[in-house]
């Protein structure tokens, strides 16, 4: 269940503290793997931690001064939580270990992704890029933390690649460097050449003029470092890589020596890299607050705040103008499929609805002390019957493009070796809903365990994962993230929960469970569609209107086939997240559940799920694969998500019971 944070979790000078980042891990708990970057300062390996792929950056620490600035940027990284900031997972801060965990980013980093993969962007994800990272440096610039490295090398891109901002190894707080500079003029009259060395720092190439120039870094400066950066994502080439390759095709000069020229002439001549192309498809207005960025005097360049609201008003415009010629088509189905609407998605996409879902999660396991909270036991008598589970799960695509099926496995919640839980979420209009609550229920549940009974809980957990899912798309339109205002995701969700021998199932929507007890399916979810007569009448009742159209009864004007859901909020009251639950006991019968979305159950029947697990391998995720490969094989057009758990202990030798 995660790493423990040990008490008092702080660095050994007490100087770095964290209330969720353990400072201290047992050496047993991780490995290095292969390095995958060696700088001057550092050597990043690839890495476990508690089982999880990592990036670990370990300092090279030769000095006292080398250890200074190891707790400087641990210190800054503690405080530091944004979707476009690379996560620090763990740190250990004692000698002779010096390590920062940070979460592994699948993709490269943005200079590599460019120049060694050579990928080109589409201009909407290039927008979006641009504004996620806009949003990392106004966040930071806000906490008063100058970043003075930014450059495409240290821009992580994930496996959807979207950026997250890394290396902290030259941020300064913008008060110390004010009081560093008066220090020096103070004690020697004038800067000394140690210290302008010390304090000239981030690549050559991406530095401020008044950086070059040895004066004092701002805010400023990183926004120049900004703009020649998204200008190289905008075009492919590495700055003044063109005109470099000039003066050595026919000079005999040294490189420092051409870097004193191209010093020179960015200083005196301003000279900048090539703009990228208007051709291209880049916005114009793009490209006029490029050139802003990088203006020679500083007091020219837009704040990030400035910069977000300009980059929020050209996606605007950009999406008013596709709207106007090109209209999306409405399907039966909610689907909607247009080509031109890709660029809409990308933006509603350009949140992180997991991260902003695991926020969520933090926040709500935090609020309870981890080491008080205990799991409430409605049974404390002696079990006739205790089931030896094992699970497993398997998530895929099908024959959709877009996957919206999430899950969640929560094995021994809050320690308690009886208590695991399990979750699908199938989103609607986007995955937006279904990314979000798969990373903020977990953290409900673990949070409420310890007050109501396990049925109590699951309810409550639903309904806030909704309440705060909705909260959030809320402020993101009022903070104009989401400017489409008739955006409504939603998804179906299923969760099952098993307290020592008694199986809880909660579920809003379609998704469904099934238990196999002595051989025969037992259903312990009903479908909420429209179809179904009380849920139609339930809808009424609170306010919703349904309509048959087409093939089959449907909510409201986005013609919802489904009655329950997270998120939906255009639907809300009648559309509820309330879910129904099923509580079983469990004996020595039941031989595993199977949790899956209705991609698997629109092509498989219950009875047909029970005989294909008859003769699969007693493996939990074989089963789940195979269960999920055969229903894309029978033509199911949905995403599909399989869980099972087997109840009772199983060989994977065995192949029939
Ligand atoms: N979390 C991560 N996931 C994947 N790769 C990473 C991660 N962190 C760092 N890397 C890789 O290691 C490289 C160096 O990381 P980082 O910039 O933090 O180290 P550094 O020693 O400060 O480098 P520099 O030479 O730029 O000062 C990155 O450019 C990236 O390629
Ligand atoms: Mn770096
Ligand atoms: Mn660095």
């Amino acid at each position: 269940m995660g790493l423990e944070i040990t008490v008092p979790n702080t660095c050994i000078r007490g100087c770095c503290t964290s209330s969720s980042i353990p400072l201290h891990v047992p050496p047993s708990s991780y490995s290095l793997l292969s390095p995958i970057a060696r700088g001057a300062e550092s050597v990043v390996y690839e890495g476990n931690l508690d089982g999880n792929k990592v990036a670990v950056k370990k300092p090279i620490l030769s000095t006292t001064e080398d250890i200074n600035k190891f707790h400087k940027e641990l210190q800054l990284l503690c405080k530091l939580d944004h979707p476009g900031i690379a996560t620090l997972i763990a740190a250990h801060a004692k000698p002779p270990n010096y390590l920062f965990f940070f979460k592994f980013y699948e993709s490269l980093n943005l200079a590599q992704k460019l120049h060694l993969d050579e990928w080109t962007p589409s201009i909407n994800h290039a927008l979006m890029i641009i504004i996620q990272l806009a949003k990392a440096l106004q966040y930071l610039h806000n906490l008063g933390i100058l970043h003075r490295d930014v450059k495409p090398a240290n821009i992580l891109l994930d496996e959807k690649l979207y950026p997250h901002l890394t290396d902290f190894g030259l941020a300064e707080y913008k008060n110390d460097l004010k009081s560093v500079s008066l220090e020096n003029w103070k004690s020697s009259g004038k800067p000394t050449g140690g210290f302008h060395k010390k304090n000239m720092v981030g690549t050559l190439i991406y530095m401020a003029p008044e950086i070059l120039r040895k004066e004092l870094h701002t805010e400023k400066s990183d926004v120049y470092s900004f703009g020649v950066t998204i200008n190289e994502l905008l075009t492919g080439v590495v700055p003044y890589t063109d005109l470099r390759a000039e003066a050595q095709a026919h000079t005999v000069l040294e490189m420092n020596y051409t870097e004193q020229q191209l010093t020179a002439a960015v200083v005196s001549d301003e000279l900048r890299p090539v703009l990228a192309a208007q051709e291209s498809g880049v916005p114009s207005r793009l490209l006029a607050l490029i050139q802003r960025c990088w203006d020679a005097r500083p007091e020219n360049r837009p704040s990030f705040d400035d910069i977000i609201k300009e980059l929020d008003s050209i996606i605007e415009h950009r999406r008013d103008v596709d709207d106007r010629h090109l209209r999306p088509c409405k399907l039966h189905d909610n689907q909607v499929v247009d080509g031109s609407n890709n660029h809409l998605q990308a933006y509603q996409e350009s949140i992180n609805w997991s991260t902003l879902g695991e926020l969520f999660s933090k926040r709500s396991s935090n609020a309870t002390d981890s080491k008080l909270r205990t799991w409430h036991r409605p049974f404390d008598k002696p079990l006739s019957h205790c089931p030896t589970l094992s699970w497993g799960s398997y998530a895929t695509c099908g024959r959709r493009e877009t996957m919206e099926d999430t899950h969640f496995i929560l094995p021994s919640i809050c320690n308690e070796k009886d208590i695991h839980a399990f979750g699908i979420f199938d989103g609607h209009r986007g995955a937006a809903a279904a990314e979000f609550s798969a990373k903020a229920m977990p953290g409900f549940l673990q949070s409420l365990g310890s007050i109501g009974s396990p049925a109590t809980t699951l309810v409550e957990a639903f309904l806030k994962t909704d309440a705060a899912f909705r909260d959030e798309l809320d402020s993101c339109r009022k903070s104009r993230r989401v400017t489409q205002r008739d955006w409504h995701p939603g998804c179906t969700a299923v969760a099952a929960l098993v307290v020592r021998n008694k199986l809880f199932v909660a579920n809003s929507g379609d998704c469904r469970t099934i238990l196999c007890r002595a051989g025969s399916p037992i259903a312990l979810t009903k479908d909420h569609v429209a179809s179904c007569p009380e849920e139609r009448e339930r809808v009424i009742r609170d306010g919703g209107q349904v309509h048959w159209q087409v093939d089959t009864w449907r909510v409201g004007l986005p013609a919802l086939q489904v009655t329950r859901s997270i998120g939906d909020d255009d639907l809300k009251p009648a559309v509820t997240a309330e879910p129904e639950i099923t509580e079983t006991t469990l004996s020595a019968d039941d031989e595993y559940v199977v949790i899956a979305s209705d991609g698997l159950w629109d092509v498989m029947s219950n009875k047909e799920v029970i005989s294909m697990m008859k003769d699969t391998v007693k493996e939990a995720g074989m089963c789940s694969k195979r269960l999920a490969t055969e229903a894309v094989e029978r033509g199911s057009k949905d995403n599909i998500t399989v869980i099972v758990v087997f109840l009772r202990p199983v060989s994977t030798a065995e192949r029939i019971y």
